[in-house]
């Protein structure tokens, strides 16, 4: 047992209820090595995208594993990219997104019941954003995982009613952890900003901001 599974990076927060941050909760090799994977994840059978949202490009650029999402779905297949299905989800992130809902204090219960099966994995450039939203197509509404790599961001965090006030602005860095869950899980978040040249160095990547977000879509083929 590990009695303090967050002395790499101090103790996760809460920011609201069923919401948590932990800084620095994913090590400088584990950070370069998810990198690593995901050049391979970019590389295909489905090349990373601007998703069209009401035939805008979104200034982020997302590549899937498990399902593929599209504005507002999850399918197998990317049908508004090249018809190619997804890569899998990978065990190994299984087992990441436990580890995250037991470190940040959640039940045995929910840590086994936690079985992520897709992760949208963005990719950030110094002028991206992401306008204020709700993660709402997962049938379940089971924890949403968070991990960021490379620059820093503005991460805003609101509430479940509407995309203004209240909200909290957090800056979410090369390593955190961020998980939205219960109370939280449908609170409306967004991406106000990327702070460039902000990256660890060693970190993986050199410019802009990769998020993974896991989640569960209680989805069956
Ligand atoms: O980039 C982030 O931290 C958030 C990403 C997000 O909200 C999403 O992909 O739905
Ligand atoms: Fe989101």
């Amino acid at each position: 047992m590990t009695l303090f599974p967050m002395d790499d990076g101090g103790s996760p927060r809460r920011i609201a209820n069923g919401a948590f941050l932990a800084p620095g909760w994913l090590a400088l090799d584990e950070q370069a090595w998810i990198v690593g994977e995901f050049r391979r994840w970019v590389a295909g059978p489905v090349p990373i995208r601007a998703a069209k949202v009401r035939g805008h490009e979104m200034s982020v650029r997302t590549v899937c594993l498990g399902w593929h999402w599209q504005p507002y779905e999850y399918t197998r297949d990317a049908t508004d990219v090249n018809g190619a299905r997804v890569l899998p989800f990978p065990d190994w992130m299984v087992r990441l997104g436990r580890r995250a809902l037991r470190e940040t204090g959640h039940s045995d219960a929910e840590v086994e019941a936690y079985a992520p099966d897709t992760a949208l994995v963005n990719y950030y450039d110094d002028v991206a954003r992401m306008g204020m939203h709700q993660d709402k197509d997962e049938r379940s509404l089971a924890p949403v995982v968070s991990l960021s790599i490379g620059d820093d961001c503005t991460f805003r965090f609101g509430n479940t009613e509407n995309r203004g006030k209240p909200y909290t602005d957090l800056r979410l860095c090369s390593g955190d952890l961020f998980v939205f869950g219960g109370a939280s899980r449908l609170a409306y978040h967004g991406i106000t900003r990327i702070h460039p040249h902000t990256a660890p160095e060693n970190c993986g990547l050199t410019t802009g901001r990769i998020n993974i977000t896991m989640r569960m879509t209680g989805l069956t083929d």
